[in-house]
């Protein structure tokens, strides 16, 4: 499909292709894993751009609603010939390399993201990663042939980092062979699982498993959620969508509320725990983490998916960059094309060699992900923690970049790039979520550090270390790193930039032609030589400071510097006999520091009250507690002026010593209320989470509750496309 020469190309980007030193389709091969998976992607491809409905109207267009049935329209579509596809596979390799391929080609028909892409994502992975045997068997065929749509309900509005903190109990009843879920608290509620809104009927639910007694800590539990007929929610739990977002708009995230809502004894997920009909519990899992695996597959996923996604933005950036022209550099002579400036090609270059180090690391992650379970199904579970430690960081830091990354691509689009249309800004919203979701960046980061601190305390005892963290043994010389948090990062960016180099090295040493590696090196090395650029401070050994030092000789150091000072080589100063010594509120610098503060205090107050609804538009922006520190000094301007102009045009008609008294009351008044009334004042924040009383999760329910969608129990394309879906009968 794509081989065939397109009529009508623009004359830029057909010059800039000639330009190409390599044969495009050796690099479209070794990015789809080789020349049959090409061939196999543009079969899929072709079979999907035959049968697949487009849209009629943009899907920016449509409304919330329209939107999230739109988004069900499709998918339903789509998944008709994934599982078409998926029965005709036999192996477990090919099953995996479809589901990929398929992930990808989909991407092309949503804007947002499917409502069923939990249930791929996680439902799924969960089913493999937490049944026995004999659940595999009955729920993975019902989940694979979409009989089922299932999604992941672990966080709640309390809670969704600290997973021990959950608050939804399961408690068993032996009585009944049942257990019982209950949400106790409002921050208990279940929120965020996507799909969960309105798509799915059934649901992994993470709770806190009680049984004689007893709390065992959080558990999965599988869980039917609505009528599988009606699709209406049973009875005993409250379920709905949780509102509008950034991004996600078309996921259909939900809420979950129970209330002594039972489910069968069986329900609990039982890979590495059981509870037997009696009510004993029986733990299975060598690991205690183990309950935590599907988090560390989907961080594993994140890393390709974020290749995939910033590859995506960086084309869109290229070829716009080489069709769009600005500015007459010289006179009569055409506009450059904007890809030819060089702090265009600083924006874009280095988005490049990042997709290819995080599809290179991606490669390589997923297989040493698979390396660790197959250890693991033998009950060998020492590579876990470097798995997790090594999982989170690269979930972390890939997300991270990449969403900076496709923010620079839109950036190099100029306006046009802020258009939905470019698609830039869903590919950003898309991406700015996976650097939270699957573990929060700082979180990860730290989970990371404390496998680094505990190895590095192996490394201190003389204990054999992975050969990953290897380096942390050769790197015992205090010169080259030390154990302060830079450090760490320093240790943590030396890994990913040594697996990037070594697996590009890998990848392109066979196969492929000189020009290739030409330019896989000419990646590596701009990659590599960016962030040693970009990390200039974190690499330089001396930190020329008297408190970090590695001996923590603080105090002595402190002294030292001090003795050095030019004013402790004379024992008393000349001034001592000359000057009277200054108070430090006579320093004009001190004066500047105290005096602009107070100044900018009163203008952003004033203009507050004179111009509430400029205030309004800033600070609910911005946020009220920020404007202070308003970085621009157009900002500044603006408050000033205004400040200034409008205090003037209140007391400018009356006598000098009257305006005096009034201008001080009405500073002592603005002083006084802007305190005492700072509640009122954050109101203008219109933000659930930022409201004066704190009341966030209350607040969190009661806009989901006001949301459109929760106005009908069942929207009406669970009767248009799912049930005939779900049903065989579309
Ligand atoms: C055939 C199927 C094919 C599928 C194809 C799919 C195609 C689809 C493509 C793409 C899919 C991607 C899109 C998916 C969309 C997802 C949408 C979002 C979903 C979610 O967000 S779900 C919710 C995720 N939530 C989180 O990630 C929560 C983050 N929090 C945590 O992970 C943990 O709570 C914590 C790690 C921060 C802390 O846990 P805690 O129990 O308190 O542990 P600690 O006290 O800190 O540490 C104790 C000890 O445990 C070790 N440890 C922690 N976690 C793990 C782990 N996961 N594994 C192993 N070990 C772990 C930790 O290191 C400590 O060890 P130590 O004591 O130091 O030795
Ligand atoms: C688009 C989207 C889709 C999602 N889909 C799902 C889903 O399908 N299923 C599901 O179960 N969940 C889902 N989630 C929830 C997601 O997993 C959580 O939001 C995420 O794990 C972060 O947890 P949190 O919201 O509790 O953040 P918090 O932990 O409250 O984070 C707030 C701040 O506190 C900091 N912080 C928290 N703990 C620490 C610590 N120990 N040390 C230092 N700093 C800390 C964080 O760094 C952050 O700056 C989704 C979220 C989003 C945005």
């Amino acid at each position: 499909m794509r081989n065939k020469p397109i009529a009508n190309v623009n004359a830029d980007l057909l010059k800039e292709r000639k330009n190409c030193s390599f044969d495009i389709e050796e690099l479209t091969n070794l990015i789809d894993g080789g020349k049959n998976q090409t061939a196999r992607r543009r079969e899929i491809e072709n079979m999907l751009l035959k049968n697949m409905p487009f849209d009629i109207i943009p899907e920016e267009c449509l409304s919330a609603k329209e939107k999230y049935e739109n988004a069900v329209r499709k998918s339903v579509a789509l998944n008709k010939i994934g599982v078409e596809l998926v029965s005709q596979v036999t192996k477990a390799k090919e099953l995996s390399d479809l589901t990929l391929t398929l992930r990808r080609v989909s991407d092309a028909y949503f804007r947002e993201v499917t409502p069923f892409l939990l249930h791929l994502g996680m439902f799924i992975p969960t089913i493999l990663g937490q049944c026995s045997d004999e659940q595999v068997a009955h729920w993975l065929p019902l989940a694979m042939q979409l009989k089922i749509i299932g999604t992941y309900a672990q966080t709640e509005l309390g809670h969704g980092t600290f997973i021990r903190g959950l608050e939804t109990t399961a408690t068993y009843d032996e009585r009944t062979e049942e257990f019982v879920l209950n949400s106790p608290t409002l921050s208990s509620s279940k929120w965020w699982a996507g799909g969960l809104g309105k798509t799915a009927n059934h649901c992994i639910v993470v709770a806190q498993l009680y049984t004689k007694g007893e709390c065992y800590g959080t558990h999965p539990f599988i869980v039917q959620i609505r009528d599988m007929d009606t699709h209406m929610p049973l009875k005993g739990l409250k379920v709905g969508e949780i509102g509008p977002r950034l991004g996600f708009q078309t996921a259909d995230n939900g809420f979950l509320v129970f209330d002594n809502f039972r489910i069968p004894r069986d329900s609990l997920m039982m890979k590495h725990a059981k509870v037997l009909k009696d009510g004993t519990y029986v733990k299975i899992a060598r690991h205690s983490k183990l309950t935590y695996g599907t988090m560390i597959f989907v961080r594993v996923l994140l890393v390709s998916e974020m290749a995939f996604n910033l590859s995506k933005a960086v084309t869109i950036a290229v070829r716009y960059s080489a069709v769009r022209r600005q500015s007459e550099l010289k006179p009569n002579e055409p506009e450059p094309q904007v890809l030819d400036y060089l702090t265009q090609q600083h924006k874009l270059f280095i988005s490049i060699s990042t997709v290819y180090a995080f599809q290179f690391t991606s490669n390589w992650l997923m297989k040493t992900y698979h390396t660790v379970q197959a250890n693991m199904k033998h009950g060998n579970t020492d590579a876990l923690p470097e798995l997790h430690a090594l999982s989170s960081c690269l979930k972390a830091i890939c997300t991270s970049d990449c969403s900076a990354a496709i923010e620079q691509c839109r950036f190099a689009c100029g306006g046009h790039g802020y258009m939905i249309s470019s698609n830039l800004p869903s590919l950003y919203a898309f991406t700015t979520a996976t650097r939270t979701y699957e573990g929060d960046y700082t979180v990860l980061l730290l989970q990371t550090a404390r496998f680094l601190v505990k190895t590095w305390e192996q490394v201190e005892l003389g204990n054999a270390v992975t050969p990953m963290v290897a380096y942390l043994a050769r790197h015992q010389n205090r010169e080259a790193w030390d154990e302060s948090p830079e450090g760490i990062i320093r240790a943590f960016e030396a890994i990913a930039a040594g697996v990037y180099q070594t697996e590009s090295v890998r990848s392109v040493s066979f196969g492929q032609s000189d020009a290739i590696k030409d330019v896989m090196k000419q990646l590596s090395d701009l990659y590599l030589l960016y962030w040693s650029l970009e990390r200039t401070g974190d690499l330089l050994t001396t930190l020329k400071s008297t408190l970090g030092s590695y001996d923590g000789r603080v105090y002595e150091r402190l002294m030292e510097e001090a003795l050095k000072s030019p004013l402790n080589q004379e024992p008393v100063n000349e001034s001592f006999h000359n000057e009277p010594e200054p108070q430090v509120m006579d320093f004009v610098s001190q004066q500047h520091k105290l005096f602009i503060g107070i100044a900018s205090y009163y203008s952003y107050s004033m203009t507050a009250l004179w111009l509430w609804d400029i205030l309004t538009k800033v600070t609910s922006e911005l946020g009220v507690g920020k404007t202070d520190r308003l970085p621009e000094s157009h900002g500044r301007a603006v408050f000033m002026s205004v400040f200034n102009s409008e205090m003037e045009k209140s007391v400018s008609s009356l006598s000098a010593p009257l305006q005096a008294v009034l201008r001080q009351l009405v500073e002592l008044y603005l002083y006084y209320w802007t305190l005492e009334k700072r509640g009122d004042l954050l109101l203008v924040l219109q933000s659930t989470l930022g409201s004066y009383d704190g009341r966030v999760y209350e607040r969190l329910m009661e806009e989901a509750l006001k949301n459109p969608p929760n106005k009908e129990p069942v929207n009406e394309s669970f009767h248009k496309y799912l049930k005939p879906f779900i049903q065989g009968k579309l």
